[in-house]
């Protein structure tokens, strides 16, 4: 660990409890989340379908796992007072949101990128060998999505013009009243929680992995829509520069064909007109290309 993350946890350490704690030691790491490409987007109001649906991917992996190691790990006295399955799970929701998305089949058309993997694979780690830190991967998770994530909740129904609730689930939580009550509770449960000294430095070293590890997966994340993209506009330039010669031709063809339908329009069946549209458009095509 680097020395600055240290001495920041020393600091910390002295005469205050867990959830201060926690939030000083991460205050920094908090910051470079909100700096990630894919969180300025939400600031900027300008999230993708795209984006959404991948970032969705990754959480399914994300709280399958540390729900699993919190229900495995539920009477563990560091886990017991946070434990909490009612109010904060989140995979059954972000289940039936991927399932809008992606319809039935949607286990089979997740992709996941690598940084995903390994977050999901330290939150088994932590469950089978340290299951008292935990409380600094849900606190993570949890106090974020009931804090930013309700902001970007509704930043992603107006970005992509969604109805309310449809895709949406994984920002709702009807089981909490008020957000800011719960975090409040949460936060005196995470204070009760007894630690030596050694575990509790733990713990907050590993507050600052879980926010790094989420930092690691928005920006691996956003690469590989940005790879896609690129993609996607070099087919685009290809598709385009072959089409451009017999397009422009045809393009003007089509506009009198099309204006020519519209004056017949009160005459015919709209079926028909979209029969014969096709066929001429069709026709006009074979004859530029050759
Ligand atoms: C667009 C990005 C984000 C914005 C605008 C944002 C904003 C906020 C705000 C306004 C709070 C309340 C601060 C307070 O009560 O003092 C908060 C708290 C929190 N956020 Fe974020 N956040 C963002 C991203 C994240 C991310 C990516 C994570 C972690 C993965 C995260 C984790 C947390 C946590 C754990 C808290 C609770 C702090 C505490 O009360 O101890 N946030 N966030």
């Amino acid at each position: 660990m680097e020395t600055v993350e240290k001495n920041q946890i020393q600091t910390a350490i002295v005469d205050s409890e867990l959830s201060e704690q926690i939030k000083a030691v991460t205050k920094e790491s908090h910051v470079r989340a909100e700096n990630t490409e894919l969180m300025l987007s939400y600031q900027r109001g300008r999230v993708s379908l795209q984006q959404y649906q991948l970032l969705l991917c990754s959480l399914y992996k994300i709280y399958e796992a540390l729900e699993e190691a919190l229900d495995t790990n539920a009477s563990h006295e560091a886990v017991a007072p946070i434990y909490f399955p009612q109010e904060l799970s989140r995979l059954e929701s972000i289940g039936k949101d991927l399932e809008y998305f992606y319809g039935r089949s949607w286990r089979e058309k997740m992709t996941v990128p690598a940084a995903t993997l390994r977050y999901a694979q330290r939150l088994r780690e932590v469950g089978r060998d340290h299951p008292e830190y935990l409380v600094a991967h849900a606190y993570t998770r949890y106090l974020g999505d009931l804090s930013g994530g309700q902001v970007l909740g509704r930043i992603t129904q107006k970005s992509l013009g969604l109805k309310s609730g449809e895709g949406l689930l994984f920002f709702s939580f009807p089981a909490v009243s008020s957000p800011n009550l719960f975090k409040q509770l949460y936060r005196s449960r995470m204070n009760s929680i007894e630690l030596t000294e050694e575990q509790r430095s733990g713990v907050l070293q590993e507050a600052v992995t879980a926010f790094e590890l989420n930092i690691q997966l928005f920006n691996e994340l956003q690469d590989s829509l940005s790879s896609v993209s690129d993609t996607d506009n070099q087919t685009r330039q290809r598709h385009t520069q072959h089409q451009q010669s017999t397009t422009t031709a045809a393009a003007a063809a089509d506009g009198q064909v099309c204006e020519a339908l519209q004056i017949s329009s009160s005459l015919m069946p709209r079926f028909l007109r979209t029969l014969l549209c096709v066929f001429v458009v069709l026709a006009v095509g074979v004859v530029y290309a050759f």
